[in-house]
């Protein structure tokens, strides 16, 4: 596996952490409008998060967005999402819809990462990241805890089952309590990063105590961090502007 992942030119596992923008519209308009104000904000990477939209559950309702989406930013490299309620996103779906969903998104020429919650039986996770590989379509397996913040060993085990199930780019969002939990994301990142990644990892610890998860991931080995353009996607994301500055800020330190 590569220790890197490159989509659309953008090396992801290499040097500053790339920005990545949640698209959150509930219309088409809104989507449009949205994406046509991030080509001024230059992030790295666009995730589409489709739980935000209202058509959703059509699946040809959400492949013509997608391809509106991707004629306004075709340059940009996306992400398709659709985050389970029960993982803090807006909707929840049935399983076969789930894949179903996921799978025309990867066979659609027209994304370049799905993200797979890995909190689903682990045959479909299979299936996903061998359809999507098979689409050259790279695969984000991540999952979420709103709630809390696992123990340093079941962070790493979650990211190492990620790993395993060949995610490109095993992810995990964590909420902290207290400071200590940030402090256990961080060091589960970095040991995650020494001894057993192969490739790039993404992990964050979300709200206010953890915006600084969300800035260090040069230091502590997390790949990608996400920023908002408007409204947030998660608590504690920080605005694109301020997230370039003070990544580069640390960059230049190391
Ligand atoms: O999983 C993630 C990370 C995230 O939850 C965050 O905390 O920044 C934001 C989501 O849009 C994305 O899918």
């Amino acid at each position: 596996m590569s220790r890197t992942v490159i989509v659309k030119n953008v090396i992801i596992g290499e040097g500053i952490p790339k920005i990545c923008v949640p698209l959150i519209g509930a219309t088409l308009s809104e989507l449009k409008q949205e994406a046509e104000s991030l080509k001024e904000l230059s992030p790295d990477l666009v995730e589409w998060r489709t739980d935000f939209f209202d058509e959703v559950e059509d699946v040809e309702a959400v492949i013509s967005a997608l391809k509106e989406i991707h004629s306004v930013i075709p340059e940009l490299p996306l992400i398709f999402t659709f985050r389970s309620a029960k993982e803090g996103g807006e909707k929840q779906v049935s399983t076969e819809y789930y894949i179903a969903l996921n799978i025309a998104a990867a066979e659609s020429g027209l994304v370049d990462i799905i993200d797979v919650e890995l909190f689903n039986e682990e045959q479909d996770v299979k299936l996903l990241v061998e359809t999507a590989h098979a689409h050259n379509v790279s695969v984000i397996i991540s999952n979420h805890d709103f709630h809390g913040t696992p123990s340093q060993e079941e962070i790493i085990s979650r990211l190492r089952k990620a790993q395993e199930l060949g995610g490109d780019l095993p992810k995990i969002a964590v909420m902290p309590q207290d400071t200590g939990d940030v402090l256990t994301l961080l060091e589960a990142t970095h040991i995650m990063k020494e001894q057993y990644a192969d490739r790039p990892i993404i992990t964050m610890s979300m709200a206010g105590a953890g915006v600084i998860s969300r800035l260090a991931g040069e230091i502590f080995g997390s790949a990608i961090t996400f920023g908002a353009a408007h409204k947030p996607s998660a608590p504690g994301q920080v605005a694109v502007g301020e997230l370039r500055n003070v990544l580069s800020l640390l960059h230049r330190s190391l």
